[in-house]
Parts: structure tokens; sequence; C-alpha cells
């Protein structure tokens, strides 16, 4: 598996960032948690003036085996149909970018559709599809080495195009299921707090989707090693994603998480490399059974809670200006000294 520099952010700035947010003029601590994110961006760029520059939200679509054995109510086949739909700009994720100043790039990690020369998407297919998880690992070493190489090299272009923050986004009919499997095998969950409804299942399919799981379990049995737990569970996109966010780590890129799969994606990221923590901001907390748990297991706290479960990365682009308002005050509102106010005594 690649290997990948990531680094605790340095804190040499710390107190000069921490000075810069206090003196603006503003009660202490009045802006909350945009300070903490302002102070965040700041050492993650190692600048008292942080910027964010072409902010991207990069969508990772794959098929999943599993999705043929009856745990999600969609068709595998609404994967290609939605790359289709993003690269035709009328998904959630293209609406609220373009509300929001986000570009939207669209990869294929593994999607079971042959795409052709098709422009605008980047080509980046592992596979056809994982394999079913019920009775087979979902993918072999060689494509999860892969699936690496490809996440950094994507992330890799972007930043050499100029661009300092990531938006992690996914498409895969059936993802939520490995991302409970990867969940319960990272974190020692009890599986039944890892398995949701997804994209809506009835208290029938969710029994059902639960039994299959189980059945999983039964297959795979205990699993401890980092590798061995991706390659039976894990999605391209999933694993790819993981890849590219070790890469931006790396790049000392920011990292804006969306829902329960983009955290699975981060999970795995940090049971690597924990020191990625440093890069990411949790954008919000999905409706997903399971997200809650996760984000506390990871000791992050998402910005927003707005009832949403749809992934593509919709949940970092409805926070981004949450994001970009931290970078605005510290670098635009007046300080007691410039303003001319009184600071209390
Ligand atoms: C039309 C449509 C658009 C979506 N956009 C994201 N997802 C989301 O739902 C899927 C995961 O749920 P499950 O595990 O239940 O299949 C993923 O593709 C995820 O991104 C969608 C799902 C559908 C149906
Ligand atoms: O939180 C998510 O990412 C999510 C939840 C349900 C369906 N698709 C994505």
């Amino acid at each position: 598996m690649k290997d990948f520099k990531v680094k605790k952010v340095e804190k040499s700035l710390e107190k000069e960032l921490q000075h810069k947010i206090d003196y603006k003029t503003k009660p202490l601590g009045s802006l909350g948690k945009l300070e903490d994110i302002a102070l965040q961006i700041g050492l993650i760029q190692e600048t008292l003036s942080p910027k964010i520059k072409s902010p991207t939200v990069l969508v990772f679509a794959g098929d999943h085996g599993i999705a043929n054995d009856g745990v999600s109510p969609y068709p595998q086949e609404v994967t290609y149909q939605m790359v289709m739909n993003f690269l035709n700009e009328g998904a959630g994720i293209n609406v609220f970018a373009r509300q929001n100043g986000l570009v939207v790039k669209v990869v294929d990690a593994g999607v079971n559709y042959d795409f052709g020369s098709l422009g605008k998407l980047l080509h980046y297919k592992v596979n056809k599809g994982t394999r079913s998880f019920l009775n087979n690992t979902a993918m072999e070493r060689i494509e999860l080495s892969e699936c690496f190489i490809k996440g950094s090299a994507i992330v890799n272009d972007l930043f050499e195009k100029g661009c300092n923050c990531i938006a992690f986004g996914e498409m895969g009919i059936g993802n939520t299921s490995s991302a409970a499997m990867l969940m319960h095998y990272f974190t020692e969950t009890d599986l039944h707090d890892c398995v949701g409804r997804g994209t809506g299942l009835d208290n029938k399919g969710l029994k059902k989707k639960i039994g299959v799981l189980e059945a999983a379990v039964e297959f795979h049995g205990e699993l401890e090693d980092w590798e061995k737990i991706m390659m039976a569970f894990s999605g391209f996109e999933i694993a790819m994603m993981t890849g590219a966010m070790l890469q931006a780590a790396e790049n000392k890129m920011v990292i804006l998480l969306d829902g329960f799969i983009a955290t699975t994606a981060y999970l795995a990221a940090y049971k690597l490399y924990p020191e990625i923590k440093n890069y990411v901001i949790a954008c919000h907390l999905s409706d997903e059974k399971g997200h809650k748990l996760l984000l506390e297991y990871l000791g992050v706290s998402p910005l927003l809670s707005l009832g949403m479960r749809l992934g593509e990365g919709t949940g970092t682009a409805i926070a981004f200006p949450i994001v970009n308002a931290s970078v605005n005050f510290l670098n635009e509102m007046a300080s007691f000294e410039s303003a001319g106010v009184s600071n209390k005594e």
C-alpha cells in the first residue's frame, strides 16, 4: 500500500492566530465555532491570513456486489444513472455546489457501466463494481492498492492546479452496507448500531439488511488487519476516497467531510494516520443511523444537523459558507485597534 506523509499541523503560529481572532471587534469568543475553524485553517496553511482556493467537491462513484443481495430499495443501475445526472449538473450536489461556489468533479472509481471516453468524467475505474461481501472479499489487495494510488493522483492533480480545499462525496448503491461493515469492524461497535435505512428502507427492508450483514459477519469472522477489513468490505469509491483524503492531508489541504459513508472512508484513513484529524472539518450530521456514534468515536463535532441523508457531498456544499465565513472574518474584520473601538478593561 502507498505510504503517505501525514504530519500534525505546525503550532508555531497558534498564539498569534489566537491573538488576531481575539482582537477582532467582538466580545471575546463570540464567534464560537467560526473561531475554531479560523484557527484550524490558519494552522493548516501556516499563515495568519488563510485563503480557500478553488474549493472542489470530488464525488467518487462505485458499484457494490452487495447491492444485489437486497440491502437497498434502489437497483444498482442508479449509480451510473446518477453519474450522468452529476455530469448534466442536475443532482442535489450540483445545485448546492453551484449556489455556494464549489466546483464538482465526478470520479468513476468502479461503476458497473462502460462510460467510454465520456468527457468531464474522471476515469479512474478499478473494476466494474466489487464482489458481494456476503460470500467473498469485496476486492483484491491489488485493487485496494490501486484505489490509494488513483485517489492520490486525483488530489495531486487538483493541488497542482491551485486547489487547497477538497470536499468529499460519494455515489454507490449499496454503500451504506459497506460503510456499516467498516464501522463495525474498525470501531467494534455493535453491528445493530452501525446499520441504518440508507436510501429509505422500511422496517421489513431494514430487518432484511441487518440479516444480510449478520450473515456477512458470520462468513468473514473476526478480522483485525486493516487491509483485510478493507478488502472484505470496502467499495472502490470508499477506498479511493481514503487514499485521496490521505494525500490531501499530506498536501496540507482542508478536508471537508460529508455524511456517513464519507466518514467511514475517513475512519479508514484515521486508523492508518490519526494525524489526519488536524485537516478535517466534519460538515454535517447525517440522519443515517451510525453517523452520530461514528463522529463521537472520531472525536469530531459536525457543523450542521439538518436531518439530511443524501450523500454526494451535499452536506459539505451546504456547510461551505460557514467555512468561508470563518476565513473571511479572520481576514476582513476590523480589530479593536484598527477600528478605534474600546476593548474591555
Ligand atoms: C436517486 C439516488 C440519488 C442518490 N444520491 C446519493 N445517494 C446515496 O444513496 C446510496 C446509499 O444508500 P443505499 O445503501 O441504501 O443504497 C449512495 O449512492 C449514496 O450516495 C442516492 C441514492 C439514490 C437512490
Ligand atoms: O450519510 C450519508 O452519507 C448517506 C446516508 C444515506 C444514504 N446515502 C448517504
